[in-house]
């Protein structure tokens, strides 16, 4: 059973529609880098995977239930199968990184739990805590408060949230953006790599073009709202690759599918 089934799903804001009717379906286990120029709606649609935005019209079933339909007991239940890391991660400033982290592993905890392993965790979760962050090339800040850290710091904490946790569908909202290019591609190689051993689902919302094309077999991609790609990134064509960045572009000529590699702008990154 697909893990994720989406049909003539649409999103508004007030009379403003983020996502136009789109259907897709996501396959337990698969790797999905979802891309667009700002603005696309890529945040919009993660928040609708995530049950965190209610379907304005059309159907979102995740393991074959459409949250939107259960009591909101039943549906908070259904959530605790996916965890979204956000853009912008409301992490408290004060919070030490260590709690932060095992927060991860609060969906399914008990209350008492919880609380336990949040102010007062035992070895084992602070060694599971540890692992993760130190994948991330962060484990000798464990224990530090959040306000102490980056900006990027503060973003591979989100990951490691991720890491930590036990959900089956990983939503990943732009996790590099405040990494510079070359822990980017570390910090993806540990989230990709994870969620592979361990089985999970990820769909990564990416500016990083070239990252997207060269490291995940399926893409998405986005305009105003609207799906305008979803296949394995070798089918998608430099013009394509235009259509899709086209205002981030100065309104270029778009270029033929067969254009040669260069250096410069997304049109060429995926091939
Ligand atoms: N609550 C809202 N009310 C009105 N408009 C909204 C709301 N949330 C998002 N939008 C608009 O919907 C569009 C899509 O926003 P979204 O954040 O999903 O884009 P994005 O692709 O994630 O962009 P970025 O790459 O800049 O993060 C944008 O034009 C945004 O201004």
């Amino acid at each position: 059973m697909s893990l994720l089934v989406l049909e003539g799903l649409t999103l508004q804001a007030g009379a403003r529609r983020l996502i136009e009717p789109l259907s897709l379906r996501i396959e337990p286990g698969e790797q999905v880098a979802l891309i667009g120029a700002s603005g696309a709606g890529k945040t919009s649609l993660l928040h609708a995977l995530a049950l965190a935005s209610r379907p304005a019209s059309g159907t979102l079933r995740l393991d074959g239930q459409d949250g939107w339909t259960l009591s909101s007991h039943a549906r908070h239940r259904l959530r605790r199968m996916l965890m979204l890391a956000p853009q912008h991660p409301p992490l408290p400033p004060r919070q030490r990184v260590v709690t932060a982290v095992l927060a991860g592993r609060l969906p399914g905890a008990s209350m008492a739990r919880s609380l336990r392993m949040l102010f007062s965790p035992d070895e084992a979760h602070a060694r599971l805590a540890f692992d993760a962050l130190d994948r991330l090339e962060l484990g000798d800040r464990l224990w530090s408060r959040l306000d102490q850290l980056s900006g990027g710091e503060r973003q591979r904490v989100a990951v490691a949230r991720l890491l930590v946790s036990q959900a089956r569908l990983w939503l990943a909202d732009e996790p590099l953006s405040a990494l510079d290019p070359q822990r980017a591609q570390r910090v993806l190689a540990v989230l990709q790599d994870a969620a592979r051993a361990e089985g999970r689902t990820l769909v990564c919302s990416l500016h990083q073009v070239e990252l997207a094309c060269r490291l995940f077999p399926r893409v998405i991609a986005l305009r105003q709202g609207r799906l305008v790609y979803d296949g394995p990134p070798q089918d998608l064509g430099a013009r394509q690759l235009d259509e899709i960045y086209a205002d981030l572009l100065n309104e270029s000529p778009a270029a033929p599918d067969d254009a040669p590699l260069t250096s410069a702008p997304p049109q060429a990154m995926c091939r």
